[in-house]
């Protein structure tokens, strides 16, 4: 068997991917300075709840922004669709007008639930619209057990009979009509329960109380959204949600906020090149812990207007030894998880011995081994890295990789474009989960990065 490659500028994504995509390689030569303006998408995180959250609404709700250019997002929509959803979206104005008014499906296609993570949100709505569901469990990136025990717990406190069956959650009402306002603390404030609960609390009979609720900027969209669609969810942003349930609720639009994770993927691959870059929109105080690492480390950050940040990380600003610093990891607001991956691979180009702790995900340190092979010096003890930088910061030079999983893949982008000579990284489809056209938005800030389209060539 022999593999021919074809280069391609930039392929977009199909909006229904039918078909199983062709496995595709990023190959980067460097070390590239990027230059330049960037525009950030709309977030995934936000987007795929509120998607979600669209199946309790009457009458249709209008998404603006929506990174309709995900595969993540796609799934979502198939997901909806095979519910009965009728979606309409308009790929140029990034916007997604949704209908749900003929939805009598409880059990969405399982095929499509094993792309995503995102598409086990649907399992709220549908329980509390309907007074049952079933839906299989989340995928989503391998970077941890994942239980749903919080899920399971949640529910039965709204008054749910729960089960786990052949890789399905089955949920019914115990009274055979819906669900009812009740109290549940989180024993850890996880982002998706605490978005699933609220969802599922919005229409039960009653009052619901949640404790040790994630702060995420995205719990907080998803609460706006409802409350707009006519909820009555208080406490967003802090640890505790108390909701009245409606019987109803009717479309709305809302406008997703800008990609957190998106923005500082791109902070990080200025500071990582030594470059100086701008960004925009951007929410600033979302990012505010990232923002107080990188100017430990001598970035210069410049706000401009509310939404624009200037990343200067030019041998002027930062000298040629770039400070290093210890991050630890923690749900909102301490340093989000998902950029812990990403931040590490800055680390090996920085000066001294640092520390990296995941105290989110017990399994997310997949890119290391793949970060070794640039040269770097990471040691791991179970979920706490030590990353050696020396006198100067690692040099690292170009090899062969695979993403392992989406923040962990772009993690090795940052590294290929900070390395001496040509990197190749296969398993690209976890990070076209989640983000837009990133190595288009890379060449636009003057990197040198080309997507391959892998053909094999049976002879
Ligand atoms: C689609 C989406 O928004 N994904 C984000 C979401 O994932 P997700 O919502 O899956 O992450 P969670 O906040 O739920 O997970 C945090 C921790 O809680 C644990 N847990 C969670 C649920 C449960 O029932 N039991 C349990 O033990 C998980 O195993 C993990 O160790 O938040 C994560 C933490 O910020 C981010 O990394 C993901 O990008
Ligand atoms: C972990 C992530 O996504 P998911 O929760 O969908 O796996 C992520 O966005 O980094």
């Amino acid at each position: 068997m022999l593999k021919l490659y074809t280069v391609s500028a930039f392929l977009p994504l199909p909006l229904l991917q039918t078909h199983t995509p062709k496995p595709q390689t990023l190959t980067i030569t460097g070390p590239t300075t990027l230059s330049g303006h960037l525009t950030i998408s709309g977030s995934k995180n936000s987007s795929l709840p509120l998607l979600a959250a669209t199946l309790l609404c009457s009458n249709s709700s209008l998404l603006h922004n929506v990174p309709t250019n995900l595969t993540d997002i796609n799934a979502m929509l198939s997901i909806l669709r095979s519910l009965g959803a009728k979606i309409e979206v308009d790929i140029g104005s990034a916007q997604i007008l949704l209908n749900t008014d003929n939805v009598r499906s409880v059990e969405p296609c399982l095929e499509e639930m094993k792309k995503t993570r995102g598409g086990f949100f649907v399992i709220g709505p549908l329980l509390t619209r309907f007074g049952e569901a079933v839906v299989g469990l989340p995928g989503g990136c391998d970077i941890g057990e994942r239980p749903v025990d919080l899920y399971i717990r949640g529910f039965r406190a709204l008054g749910a009979v729960v089960e786990l069956r052949d890789g399905k959650m089955l949920a019914h009402a115990a009274n055979g009509r819906g669900l009812v306002g009740g109290t549940f603390h989180l024993d850890f404030p996880s982002v998706g329960a605490t978005e699933t609960l609220m969802m599922a609390a919005c229409m039960a009979d009653g009052v619901t109380m949640l404790s040790n609720v994630a702060k995420e900027p995205e719990v907080i969209d998803l609460a706006r959204f409802l409350n707009d669609s006519g909820a009555c969810v208080y406490g967003a942003g802090t640890d505790k949600l108390l909701i009245k349930g409606k019987c109803h609720l009717h479309g709305s639009e809302y406008v997703v906020p800008p990609d957190r994770i998106e923005a500082g993927t791109f902070m990080l691959a200025a500071a990582i090149t030594r470059s100086c870059i701008s960004i925009s929109p951007i929410i600033p105080s979302h990012l505010a812990c990232l923002i107080d690492k990188l100017k430990i480390a001598g970035c210069r950050i410049t706000q401009f207007n509310h939404d624009t940040l200037e990343v200067s990380a030019m041998p002027t600003n930062v000298g040629d030894r770039m400070q290093g610093f210890d991050i630890k990891t923690g749900p909102f607001p301490g340093f989000p998880t998902d950029l812990q991956p990403l931040t590490m691979a800055l680390l090996t180009t920085c000066r001294g011995s640092n520390i990296v702790e995941e105290s989110v995900f017990e399994k997310r340190m997949s890119h290391v081994r793949e970060l070794q092979k640039l040269g770097a010096d990471i040691r791991v003890c179970g979920s706490t890295a030590l990353v050696f930088g020396g006198e100067k910061g690692s040099a690292l030079h170009g090899s062969r990789l695979v993403a392992a999983d989406l923040r962990g893949g772009v993690s090795l982008v940052l590294a290929g474009l900070a390395a001496e000579g040509t990197t190749e990284i296969d398993g690209i489809a976890h990070i076209d989960r989640g983000y837009e056209n990133l190595d288009t938005k890379l060449q636009l800030l003057g990197a040198d990065i080309k997507r391959l389209i892998r053909r094999p060539l049976c002879l």
